[in-house]
């Protein structure tokens, strides 16, 4: 293809998304390699700068395991979710909002944009409350399993972030929220950045991730196209397993009320959320009713 075409190809997308608000949700695992993340933010900048608003959610799940392990703490997960006691709380509120969330926000101005970083706390934009009991299985013995200071959103007041849209800012938000007394909790990223593009109203909703999309049950291939439906069987019969469980959950309630698609994408791999967004084939899964 002549690099005229590629261009031209694009176009209509670019048309068709001015002004339209996107969610993209940054996985630790699309975080590993500060190039990649480099050239991941040069993409957000850019679609700023062709109209779209632009809303970056990030995870930090990596990071927070290899803080917990270096401090003698052995981090334990629950259908995607860590269980997370007090001092787990502080060591991903330091990882995420002291460290991950300042880094993206100027890694974006090195881009030519300008940030703002955000948690759950700023504007009540992520209200949570503590998350019920977990069942799982141990052998055919059911137990119940207390996740501690975990949070499931209960409302999102999105108004400060289309404030910081209108102004031109990119927001960047941490995926820690507040219950109703004012204490932190710890929320999977992304369910944070479904409910987000859900309550924005947003056109498309993207997951950055270190696979190529959802993939079938001996990984030898990807899905391009899944319905809701589908993804539904597939984690029932056991396809869609650990941290890509809430990945779906959040992308299947996105989709099911009101956002265009959700996507599923390799972001480390370069350009790839362009590739997704601007080109008739994609690279990855795109998720719709
Ligand atoms: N059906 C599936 N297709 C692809 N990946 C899957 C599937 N089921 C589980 N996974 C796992 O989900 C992981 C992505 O989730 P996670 O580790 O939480 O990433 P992130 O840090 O980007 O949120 C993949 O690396 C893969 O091991
Ligand atoms: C409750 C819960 O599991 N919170 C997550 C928050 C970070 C996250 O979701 O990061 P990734 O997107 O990189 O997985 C955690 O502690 O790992």
């Amino acid at each position: 293809m002549k690099r005229e075409d590629v261009l031209m190809e694009a176009l209509p997308y670019i048309q068709k998304f001015h002004g339209k608000t996107i969610v993209i949700k940054i996985g630790g695992h699309a975080m590993v390699d500060p190039n990649i993340l480099e050239t991941v933010i040069q993409d957000a900048v850019l679609l700023r700068y062709v109209g779209m608003k632009v809303v970056l959610v990030h995870g930090g799940g990596p990071e927070i395991t290899e803080k917990m392990k270096a401090m003698g703490k052995e981090p334990k997960f629950v259908a995607g979710l860590r269980i997370t006691d007090q001092e787990t709380l502080e060591i991903a509120q330091m990882v995420l909002v002291g460290k991950i969330n300042d880094g993206i926000v100027s890694l974006i101005a090195n881009c030519g944009a300008r940030a703002v970083g955000l948690s759950g706390n700023d504007g009540n934009l992520l209200i949570a409350r503590k998350m019920d009991l977990q069942k799982i299985k141990i052998g055919d013995v059911e137990h119940e399993v207390d996740l501690g200071h975990v949070g499931e959103i209960e409302e999102v007041d999105p108004r400060v972030v289309h404030c910081l849209l209108e102004q031109g800012y990119i927001p960047v938000v941490a995926p820690i929220g507040i219950d109703r007394s004012g204490k932190s909790l710890n929320i999977n990223a992304d369910t944070a950045a479904a409910e987000l593009a859900t309550a924005l109203g947003a056109f498309k909703l993207f997951n950055l991730t270190d696979v190529d999309g959802v993939m079938n049950a001996d990984r030898s291939r990807i899905y391009h196209r899944l319905k809701l439906h589908e993804v539904e069987a597939m984690i029932e019969d056991g396809i869609i397993v650990g941290g890509m469980i809430p990945k779906l959950l959040g992308c299947m309630k996105a989709v099911g009320s009101g956002v265009t698609s959700a996507h599923i994408v390799n972001g480390n791999k370069g350009h790839n959320l362009l590739l997704e967004l601007f080109t008739d084939e994609g690279v990855g899964t795109m998720l719709s009713v």
